[in-house]
């Protein structure tokens, strides 16, 4: 029996299988978007660790899950699936659940992304609700798995953010592909004019200096650096220029 909405928790749960660690790898991303995003609880697990009998107490669920032998699902996804095509869970078992699937798998084999579509259809028979289409990662394509999990994350982001706002409350960061956020920055910035500094002449000194206290950006002008800002972290941020 579905859980009423106020019992439910706010937090996204990521459950993976995955057998070589692609999926593993692209479920770990996917939390750490989730993060970056300001998610106020993500936890990202392997199938096999997740009672599929606690299913329905969960609100918003993403499956990462890889294609091994001719369609079969990874180890860690067999006895979770088995679970789950029970004929005694009703056509309302998951009401209340918001999920989203990703599947991996290699366009050349017969049976593409079988389980991925497979858990799709099945967690949807059962009432949960989808957050987004499924998405399918293709070996063939020329960025691998990422060519399709870049577009489809996107698109995650998006919908779980209309379904509930609070979820994702700095959806910015989450989507925004040239910032790297791991946790909230506080970042003390303290210019030096190059000019002004008598005992430094050469600029190439001064960004090597200041790169030895901190991370430091420099900013251009014409190709020379006229600024040098020191930047103090206090947390872990990368950012990428
Ligand atoms: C032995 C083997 C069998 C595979 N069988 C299939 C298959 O039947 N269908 C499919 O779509 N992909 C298949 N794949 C492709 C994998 O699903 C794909 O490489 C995926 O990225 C592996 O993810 P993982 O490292 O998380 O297990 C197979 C790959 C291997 C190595």
């Amino acid at each position: 029996m579905a859980a009423s909405s106020s019992e439910l928790p706010e937090r996204l749960v990521v459950l993976y299988a995955s057998q070589t660690g692609n999926a593993m790898d692209a479920a770990e991303r996917v939390g750490r978007e989730a993060e970056r995003g300001g998610c106020p609880a993500v936890d990202v697990l392997s199938m096999d660790c997740f009672d599929p009998s606690c299913l329905p107490r969960e609100r918003y669920v993403v499956f990462v899950v890889s294609t091994m032998g001719q369609g079969d699902p990874p180890d860690s996804m067999k006895d979770f699936w088995t679970y789950l095509t029970r004929k005694s869970l009703g056509a309302r078992w998951l009401e209340g659940l918001f999920y989203a699937v990703f599947g991996l798998g290699d366009s050349t084999y017969g049976k593409y992304n079988y389980p991925a579509k497979k858990l799709d259809r099945r967690l949807f028979n059962l009432g949960a609700e989808r957050i987004t289409e499924k998405g399918l990662g293709d070996d063939q394509h020329s960025s691998g798995y990422e060519g399709a999990l870049d577009p489809w994350l996107l698109i995650l982001w998006k919908s779980l953010n209309q379904t509930n706002p609070s979820l994702l409350p700095r959806i910015s960061d989450a989507i925004h592909p040239n910032l790297n956020i791991l946790g909230d920055a506080k970042v003390e910035v303290i210019y030096y004019s190059a000019p002004q500094d008598t005992t430094i002449s050469d600029p190439k000194i001064l960004i090597e200096r200041a790169r030895s206290m901190s991370p430091a950006l420099k900013y251009h002008n014409e190709g020379e650096p006229q600024f040098m800002l020191q930047m103090k972290l206090y947390t872990c941020v990368y950012i990428h220029l």
